[in-house]
């Protein structure tokens, strides 16, 4: 176990933070006076307790730290008085202070005992766990702050290194001085006598100048010049004398420079060494500290949350093996087995909460560890700082180091220029005064990191104290945990407890079933034997049924034989009544048609259209008797005139009532009957539209044929039918066939079989199937009839258009053959030429649809009046309809007319024409048909 406690016990003056282990106990010794760490084993602590005893009994208190830097700081206190020293003394000094001397601080020491102690620990640990002690977070924080204060004793080491080098300088300036001064008296002392040697020259020089008188002049020299040449050779020689004296100084203080360049740059290399020793030592730490970070500290509080988080896993797993578990014993009451679910819903939701509180307490820690390694970078930051100062301070040195050739010229230079070098002097002195400004700010920066440093302290000491609250809280955290872990275990056995328990009822259980089922098995035997016989004798019963079957079979179909031939002869009886019947209905209807009259005559008014409502004459003059359908009245030049027809179409009458009119018609054709229907009327009056319709709304012709078909489906028991369509037009006299594409020219000819039919050779017939083929076929000659637009029609049709249906039927039952045939006639419209403004090609035209027209009106008037030539041949269309329009044949005519007040005249003629017709008796209309035979004519 570790602990803390901080023991001011046996240390007045310092405090003391002891590291106790079960092995060992180390004490950090902090001075109070200097703020000097180092550390202490146990019994340097001892012995240092009763040398402090013993101190504090003789009144004193002395300082480890003080103890720590007695060398530095008397070597402080000798350079501080240096300025009264020789050169030698100096220099012994300078050769005092030991770069290596760092390694003598208690810091060095703390760092060697630190090391043995780690040592110590890795070798104990081997030896008693055989693996690795992990180190206690308050160790590790320790060991920061540790790291901290040796880097503040660096700082102090810089401080002195600093101070070193002030008194250094202050040693070289007084020595300067007392060598400018030396210089300074030896340059008056030679000026001096430079001038008495000047002065002694002078006179010898005056005394050559002035005449002397006697022979004594002109015979020798005279004994004051030989003296003072005397003085002059003298002089010369002190001066030379002199002269090898300053070059000898100047030797020796070339001398001196050398070995004070030699001394500068062994320090500078010393302090470079240091530096890089403290580099090092930096990075170390670094390493040192990234390294306790990977494996203890943050990782520490990491390795407990992969701890419970593994706790945790295996809770899971647990509380999985518990569900299989439940699942297995899906067997126990409803009642136990949702209990135990709640209770393991309680679980896992306990165990959700504890999850989520640790991880809580995970982001904590990593807030934590933020929190620290911004004080970490911080703190490098500041020592970078400090490196930085360091630098400079290494810089401004070698600034100094680089300032001695200037002295050395001025000491040189001294001897001849005594202002200049004055002067200089002066400057140097000001830069003096310059650096210790220097000097003195580099202090107060060093005062100011100092009271950084103790604010970190306190920071560190913070932050310390909340890691222990965070470790208080963690382990508080993993003793709930590990008491829910227990809980959960205890509920877990309990469960499996009552799982065995129930699981043995339910083995019991089974057992007495099992019990139960062997005493039925050992009394079942018997039963087999009794249903052994009873399969048997039933056995026997059903191969006796299957002949009692048989017979019964063969009787039933007997009795089924009888009734089927009772009921085909009673179906004999129903069908010819029923054919009776239908020979009474044509009966009906033939003499229905006749009683009608066999020229039909309908008339439809055409509605006023939008078109119609332009131009003069737009009022109605066709009026209807809504209790007469077959009166028409047409006012014209204030008379009006009644027309009496068959049947008279509103000019709202729809396309199908219109066809209801002549279906009776149109379904004799399906007889045996030749019917022939036409549309007659002036031009755009409306007959293209009730024969042909439109597609949304179709006319006569398709709703015929559609009528045909469905009549021949009725009777397709009886008879079976074929139907053959052909289509011609009519155009100015020339016929053509409508449903071939070359539009040949045809041409009506007596059939060569002396039958006395018509017959057109080379007309196309098509036998039609169904109705949609119909409705192609009728498409086809729409589009191949000539239409043109004119003033009355915008497509007026200019041809009489003539769709031939044929229809053959046979009674599958008789064999007889019927052939009818259906003409349906959509008439050129008559108009006046002089209206509708035709000429040229289309006056030819309206010529030759009048004439024909006219042609059917004598046909008509013929026939009327019963003569015994009828004009069929006028015309190709009377020719053509002659076996349709002749006696014995069905005809119906659908009058078309206007009721506009400009066709007035056209729908008069139109009308008186259409009563002539109406009294056009055509006799009883006899049926093809050839009850022996094929119908010759027909086919
Ligand atoms: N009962 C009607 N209801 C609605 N529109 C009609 C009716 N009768 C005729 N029309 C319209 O009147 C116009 C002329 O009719 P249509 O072409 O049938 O006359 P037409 O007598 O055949 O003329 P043409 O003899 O010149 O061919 C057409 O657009 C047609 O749709």
């Amino acid at each position: 176990m570790y602990g803390l406690h901080i023991s001011p016990r046996n240390i007045p003056v310092s405090w003391c933070l002891s590291v106790k282990s079960d092995r060992f106990i180390s004490y950090l010794v902090l001075d109070v006076y200097s703020f000097s760490p180092c550390i202490l084993s146990q019994n340097d602590m001892e012995t240092r307790h009763v040398s402090m005893e013993t101190q504090s009994r003789n009144g004193h208190t002395p300082s480890l730290a003080q103890r720590g830097f007695d060398r530095s700081s008397d070597s402080g206190g000798s350079s501080s008085d240096s300025d009264g020293l020789s050169d030698e003394e100096e220099d012994d000094d300078d050769g005092d202070q030991d770069p290596g001397a760092a390694a003598s601080t208690p810091l060095a020491a703390f760092l060697s005992f630190k090391q043995e102690a780690d040592r110590r620990t890795g070798s104990q640990g081997s030896l008693e766990h055989g693996g690795k002690v992990p180190e206690s977070p308050l160790v590790v924080v320790m060991s920061h702050l540790l790291s901290f204060l040796e880097q503040y004793a660096h700082l102090q080491q810089l401080q002195q290194q600093a101070e070193r080098y002030r008194s250094q300088l202050e040693q070289r300036r007084t020595r300067h001085r007392r060598q400018v001064r030396a210089l300074r008296a030896s340059y008056r002392q030679r000026l001096r006598d430079k001038n008495s040697v000047i002065g002694s020259l002078e006179e010898a020089m005056v005394q050559q100048a002035t005449p002397r008188g006697g022979d004594a002049g002109e015979y020798g020299p005279e004994p004051g010049f030989q003296a003072g040449l005397h003085r002059l050779v003298e002089s010369l020689c002190g001066l030379q004398g002199e002269r090898s004296r300053m070059c000898g100084e100047l030797h020796s203080l070339h001398c001196q420079l050398e070995q004070s360049e030699q001394e500068r740059h062994a320090r500078g290399q010393a302090c470079q060494q240091q530096i890089e020793e403290l580099k090092k030592c930096i990075e170390e730490r670094e390493e040192e500290l990234s390294r306790l970070r990977a494996e203890s500290g943050v990782t520490d509080s990491e390795k407990r949350v992969v701890c419970l988080t593994a706790e945790n896993e295996s809770l899971k797993q647990s509380l999985t093996v518990t569900q299989g578990l439940l699942q297995q014993l899906s067997v126990l009451p409803a009642q136990s087995s949702s209990m135990l679910l709640k209770e393991n819903e309680t679980l896992r939701s306990r165990v959700q909460q504890l999850e989520s509180s640790l991880h809580q307490r995970g982001e904590q820690l990593s807030r934590l560890e933020r929190h620290s390694e911004q004080s970490e970078w911080q703190r490098c930051e500041e020592l970078r700082r400090r490196e930085e100062r360091l630098r400079e301070l290494q810089l401004e040195l070698d600034k100094e180091r680089g300032k001695e050739p200037t002295v050395k010229y001025v000491t040189r230079t001294m001897e001849v220029e005594s202002p200049a070098t004055q002067r200089q002097l002066a400057e140097a002195r000001e830069r003096n005064e310059l650096l210790s400004d220097k000097l003195s700010t580099q202090s107060e920066t060093c005062r100011q990191l100092e009271k950084r440093l103790r604010l970190s302290d306190v920071e560190t000491a913070g932050l310390q104290q909340k890691i222990a609250a965070y470790e208080v809280e963690i382990e508080k955290l993993r003793r709930e945990l590990l008491k829910e872990i227990g809980h959960l275990e205890e509920r877990k056995e309990e469960a499996v407890r009552a799982a065995a328990e129930c699981s043995e009822q339910q083995l019991q259980s089974l057992r007495q079933q099992f019990m139960g089922l062997q005493k039925r098995l050992a009394a079942l035997p018997p039963t087999l034997r009794s249903v052994k016989t009873d399969y048997a004798s039933l056995r026997s019963q059903v191969r006796n049924f299957s002949d009692f079957y048989g017979a019964a079979v063969a009787e039933a179909k007997k009795q089924l034989s009888v009734v089927i031939s009772e009921m085909s002869e009673a179906n004999k009886d129903l069908l010819e009544k029923y054919r009776k019947e239908v020979a009474l209905r044509r009966k009906y209807h033939e003499q229905l048609l006749e009683l009608k009259g066999n020229i039909r005559v309908l008339c439809r008014v055409k509605p006023v259209l939008r078109e119609d409502q332009q131009g003069d004459g737009q009022a109605v003059v066709v009026t209807t008797d809504p209790d007469n359908e077959s009166a028409i009245i047409v006012l014209q030049k204030g008379k009006s005139r009644t027309f009496e027809l068959d049947k008279v179409f509103q000019p709202q009458a729809t396309q199908e009532e219109v066809f209801q009119e002549i279906e009776p018609l149109v379904t004799s054709c399906i007889d045996g009957y030749h019917v022939c229907i036409f549309a007659y009327g002036q031009t755009g009056s409306g007959k293209t539209y009730t024969m042909e319709g439109t597609v949304e709304n179709p006319g006569i012709n398709q709703r015929a044929l559609k009528h045909l078909f469905s009549e021949m489906e009725d009777k397709k028991d009886m008879w079976t039918y074929s139907v053959n369509v052909s289509s011609v037009e009519i155009y100015n006299e020339v016929l053509r066939d409508l449903l071939s594409k070359d539009g040949e020219k045809l041409d009506i000819k007596m059939n060569p079989d002396g039958t006395g039919q018509l017959h057109v050779p080379g007309l196309r017939v098509i036998e039609v199937k169904n109705f949609k083929h119909i409705k192609k076929i009728l498409a086809m000659a729409k589009r191949n009839r000539i239409t043109f637009g004119t003033q009355m029609n915008h497509n007026s049709s200019r041809s009489h258009a003539l769709l031939t249906i044929t229809v053959l039927g046979t009674d599958l039952i008789s064999g007889a053959k019927t052939c009818g045939k259906l003409n349906l006639v959509d008439l050129a419209g008559s108009e006046r030429v002089w209206k509708s403004g035709a000429e040229g090609e289309r006056l030819k035209e309206a010529q030759n649809i009048n004439r024909s027209l006219l042609a059917l009106g004598d046909v008509i008037q013929a026939l009327r009046g019963r003569q015994t030539h009828v004009p069929f041949r006028n015309s190709r269309l009377t020719y053509l309809l002659q076996d349709s329009l002749g006696k014995g044949n069905k005809t119906a005519m659908v009058v078309q007319i206007s009721a506009l007040e400009r066709n007035v005249g056209e729908t008069m003629c139109s009308l008186k024409f259409a009563q002539r017709v109406c009294k056009v008796e055509l006799g009883p209309a006899t049926q093809k048909i050839d009850r022996t035979a094929l119908c010759e004519q027909c086919s």
